[in-house]
């Protein structure tokens, strides 16, 4: 059974902030587990669209439940004209984040969530409504075309997919992306979450809270990683230039990304999965160098500091073999992890207190107030 690691120290870690029956992450045994559920079983037997529903609903949906739940979300893909005009506007260099964070914030003003009773519809509309946005401005912004966002695709997976491509994703490459989206779902109270729990605890609106986890997100210590990582192996060549490179950076105390984590000691539990999906899409595009150079990365980390990768890291690789361009990386972390930010939201407003922590102060005691015209 793998050990806890042991937590303390700065960045409120190893500090209980609240109780959540959603996730579990790094308890001995299976590592991670949703509602329960191992997240070995879930990637490989379920659909994204039923893990949504168990974090948001509290169950798996039975066959009836799925299929009105998977037909509901194809109903809400499209997007209003106005917030089409404001992606207009976003220039093509900005970050695929900011779009998604203004995207949603606009949704926020179009659809605003009045009462905390139609909390479902407006998650639901979020999860549908998010491919639809990154991809109306990806394709506007650098192809300058108006892309009809309505599909009758099943998966939201397959959904981005086909938007991104212009044309309906194959078996394998929906496969991969059902498995991206269900191990990036949902990880307890990691920094995004917590952003929008805290949001939540002031009783704000439900776009509120999805906006402000969007920009914690959006960092390279977080969710930011995968396209980091990417920029990463993209710089080398052979396994043996991975190697000479990180020393290099080991040896100037560079941070590199895709490794480590806050909370798991010697394993991140989806790395293994998405490897393993990385290394078919590898072989179906006929890679020798990504994928090499990505397992020897992984070699050095653990023999020079016992560092492993995280979620993030083999993301990279198998983003990039399906076509996906880097910078919207993190955007399909998004479009994944609003299902378990709003379950948390659900779950914060339903056993609610503010959520308003203290701090050690270390500034100057008894300043005396000195005068505009005395001061140096
Ligand atoms: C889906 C996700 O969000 S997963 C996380 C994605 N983020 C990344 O991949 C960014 C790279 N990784 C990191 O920066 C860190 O490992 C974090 C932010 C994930 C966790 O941070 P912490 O909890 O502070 O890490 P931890 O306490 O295990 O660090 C121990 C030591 O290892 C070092 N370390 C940790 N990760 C790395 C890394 N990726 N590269 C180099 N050194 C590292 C730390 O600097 C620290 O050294 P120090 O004691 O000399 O200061
Ligand atoms: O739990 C964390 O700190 C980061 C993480 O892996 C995630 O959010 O998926």
């Amino acid at each position: 059974m793998a050990e806890a690691k042991q937590l303390s120290g700065a960045g409120l870690r190893g500090q209980v902030a609240g109780e959540t029956a959603l996730c579990t992450v790094g308890k001995s045994g299976a590592g991670l587990t949703y509602r329960g559920y191992d997240i070995a079983d879930l990637a490989e037997k379920a659909q994204f669209e039923e893990i949504a529903y168990l974090l948001l609903r509290g169950k798996l949906p039975n066959r009836q439940e799925l299929d009105a739940y998977t037909k509901k979300l194809q109903s809400l893909r499209g997007l209003p004209a106005a917030l089409k005009t404001v992606l207009e506007q976003i220039p093509k260099d900005a970050h695929p984040m900011d779009v998604m964070r203004t995207g949603c914030s606009m949704l926020g003003n179009l659809e605003t969530e009045e009462d905390f009773s139609e909390q479902d519809d407006k998650i639901d509309r979020m999860l549908a409504v998010f491919p639809s946005i990154i991809t109306y401005w990806y394709r506007f912004a650098h192809e300058g075309v108006r892309i009809e966002t309505e599909s009758d695709v099943d998966s939201i997976g397959g959904h981005f997919l086909e938007l991104l491509h212009g044309k309906k994703p194959s078996e394998l490459h929906e496969r991969v992306m059902n498995v991206s989206l269900i191990l990036y779902a949902e990880h307890e109270f990691n920094a995004s979450t917590f952003t929008a729990r805290v949001c939540a605890s002031t009783l704000s609106d439900i776009h509120s809270c999805v906006t402000g986890a969007i920009g914690s997100l959006r960092g390279p210590l977080h969710g930011g990683a995968n396209e980091a990582a990417m920029a990463l192996i993209q710089k080398f060549k052979t396994p043996e230039e991975a190697e000479e490179g990180l020393m290099g950076m080991l040896e100037r105390k560079e941070k590199i990304m895709g490794f480590g984590h806050a909370i798991y000691k010697e394993s991140d539990p989806r790395n293994a999965i998405i490897k393993q999906w990385s290394k078919k899409l590898a072989d179906e595009v006929g890679d020798t160098v990504l994928y090499p150079v990505s397992e020897r990365c992984e070699e050095v980390m653990w023999r020079e500091k016992k560092l492993f990768c995280n979620a993030d890291f083999f993301h990279a690789s198998a983003y990039h073999f399906m076509g996906i361009p880097t910078e919207l990386f993190t955007p399909i972390f998004v479009m994944s992890r609003v299902s378990g930010w709003t379950a948390h939201v659900k779950e914060q407003r339903a056993n609610n207190r503010i959520i308003r922590p203290s701090a050690d102060y270390t500034g100057p005691a008894d300043a005396k107030w000195v005068p505009i015209e005395e001061r140096p």
